[in-house]
């Protein structure tokens, strides 16, 4: 098929990408000339595993081509998908700005029938709010379909090749048999396609967004709690976790959840839900605790401190959202970093894929290391914010030499306590009793 992919995010690139792979020509437009210049020069803009090979692969067998020109993009495309930013507006609520700005765009260009796909993350109704807009400036045909993704970054791609289910809203039977024709080849492992109306298939995103930050959020609170009471989280999550009905992923506590999708798709589902005059109550309780959770690490560093950080100097290992991204959009590492230099602290730092993203924005107010152990130098104490892999067993001899004192506040628990007592660290993480 052909397709166009409008926007090459995180999620535009890899949607892109992936649909190539299984044989469809692939347009991808952006408005940033120097990202699109980039990815012509084979470049990737972004840090995804597994993406290069892909991305790689469809350049060179003439399936996957990039441009600035939107005309160009879509003049042939039976399907254009939308993956553009849907950020908060000033009050929380969606911004639709981006979609219904290219949707009067691309109504402005189009001379023949097209599927129009919302990828982006949009509020109930947005699918009625795009077919307008074409009503509006065409007399052209199109459908417009609601399919939400569900990739995670740091897995995208094995996530959009292997999707748990997709999603696709629409009421019309044509649009309805080229979508399930373009995702018949990510099924095959008899996962579902799911058909529904369109404004069912808006909800269903920011439901399953909404349900996954609202457990990690209780699992925080559960942590909070252990440590009050002294029991510890792991034995709790996993005690819970076993159970089907509960699960055992995504309980893990932590520093509260981040990135560029659960703060800001909580917030507008609240938001939405006020629109409509509904009460979310629940919403509102997990916004609240995410942002306390936030500065658990920093507490636990200013209690040890006796509130006073002036002239101590921190190492942070981790600055990404997550681990196997160099996407740092609400990471907890940077709301951190903000606190302890507001305190007079000095902060180094170090992460895998990070680093760039961080020093555009905050420059020289922090130090950056060329390694993990280079960021322990002289440090009054290390603090750990992603639980990058190359973090989890790292050399304790060689961390012992480099670090002033012997002393670990760990927002991602990586490590076993008893190790810890038995190296004669004092370690302070999630849940669980400090040893020392
Ligand atoms: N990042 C993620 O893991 C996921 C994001 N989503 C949703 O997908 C949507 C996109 O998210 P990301 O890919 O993370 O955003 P992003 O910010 O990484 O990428 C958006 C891209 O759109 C481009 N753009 C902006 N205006 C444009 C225009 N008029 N024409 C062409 N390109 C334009 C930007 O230059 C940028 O490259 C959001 O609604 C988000 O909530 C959904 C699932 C996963
Ligand atoms: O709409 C989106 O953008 C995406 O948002 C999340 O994906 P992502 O933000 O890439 O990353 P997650 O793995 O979900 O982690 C989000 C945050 O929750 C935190 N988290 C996750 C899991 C856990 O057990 N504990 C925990 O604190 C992570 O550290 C991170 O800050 C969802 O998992 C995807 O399904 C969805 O498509």
């Amino acid at each position: 098929m052909k397709i166009a992919v409008i926007g090459t995010g995180y999620v535009g690139l890899v949607t892109g990408t992936c649909l190539a792979e299984t044989g469809n020509n692939v347009i991808c437009v952006d408005i940033v000339e120097e990202k699109v210049n980039k990815m012509k020069a084979g470049q990737l803009p972004i840090y995804e595993p597994g993406l290069d090979v892909l991305f790689h692969r469809n350049i060179a067998q003439g399936r996957l081509s990039f441009t600035t020109n939107l005309a160009e993009g879509i003049e042939d495309a039976q399907i254009i998908f939308m993956a553009l930013p849907t950020p908060p507006g000033g009050d929380g609520a969606a911004d639709l700005s981006y979609i219904l700005g290219a949707a009067k765009d691309i109504s402005k260009l189009i001379t023949e029938y097209k599927v129009i796909v919302n990828k982006s993350t949009v509020p109930v109704g947005t699918a009625d709010k795009v077919a307008a807009v074409f009503k509006e400036h065409t007399n052209i045909e199109v459908d417009v379909v609601s399919n939400p993704e569900f990739l995670r970054e740091g897995v995208a791609v094995d996530d959009f090749m292997k999707p748990d289910r997709v999603v696709i809203g629409t009421g019309s039977e044509k649009a309805k048999k080229l979508m399930g024709e373009l995702y018949a080849p990510y099924v095959r492992q008899g996962n579902p396609i799911y058909y529904m109306d369109e404004r069912s298939s808006e909800l269903t995103k920011y439901a399953a967004n909404s349900f996954l930050a609202t457990k990690i959020t209780f699992m925080n609170e559960v942590a909070n709690l252990c440590e009050i009471v002294g029991a510890d989280v792991d034995a709790v999550r996993k005690g819970i976790g076993s159970d089907d009905r509960i699960g055992k992923r995504f309980l893990f506590p932590g520093i509260g959840y981040g990135g560029s999708c659960f703060p800001k798709d909580v917030q507008a589902l609240e938001k939405a839900a006020v629109e409509h005059k509904y009460d979310f109550k629940i919403l509102k309780a997990v916004m609240d605790v995410n942002e306390k959770q936030k500065t658990v690490l920093t507490d636990k560093v200013l209690k040890y401190y006796k509130g006073d950080v002036k002239g101590k100097k921190f190492a942070l290992w981790g600055l990404a959202f997550k681990p196997e991204t160099d996407d740092i959009r609400e990471a907890p590492a940077l709301y951190i970093i903000n606190d302890l230099l507001a305190g007079g602290a000095e902060v180094t730092v170090f992460d895998p894929e990070a680093m760039g993203n961080v020093r555009a924005l905050l420059g020289d107010k922090i130090g950056y290391a060329k390694d993990q152990y280079e960021a322990l130098e002289g440090a009054d104490a290390l603090l750990i914010a992603t639980e990058w892999s190359v973090f989890r067993n790292p050399d304790f001899e060689k961390m012992e030499e480099v670090l002033k004192n012997k002393v670990v506040f760990d927002g991602r628990n990586l490590f076993d306590l008893q190790k810890m007592i038995d190296l004669g660290y004092y370690y302070n993480s999630i849940g669980r009793k400090i040893v020392s």
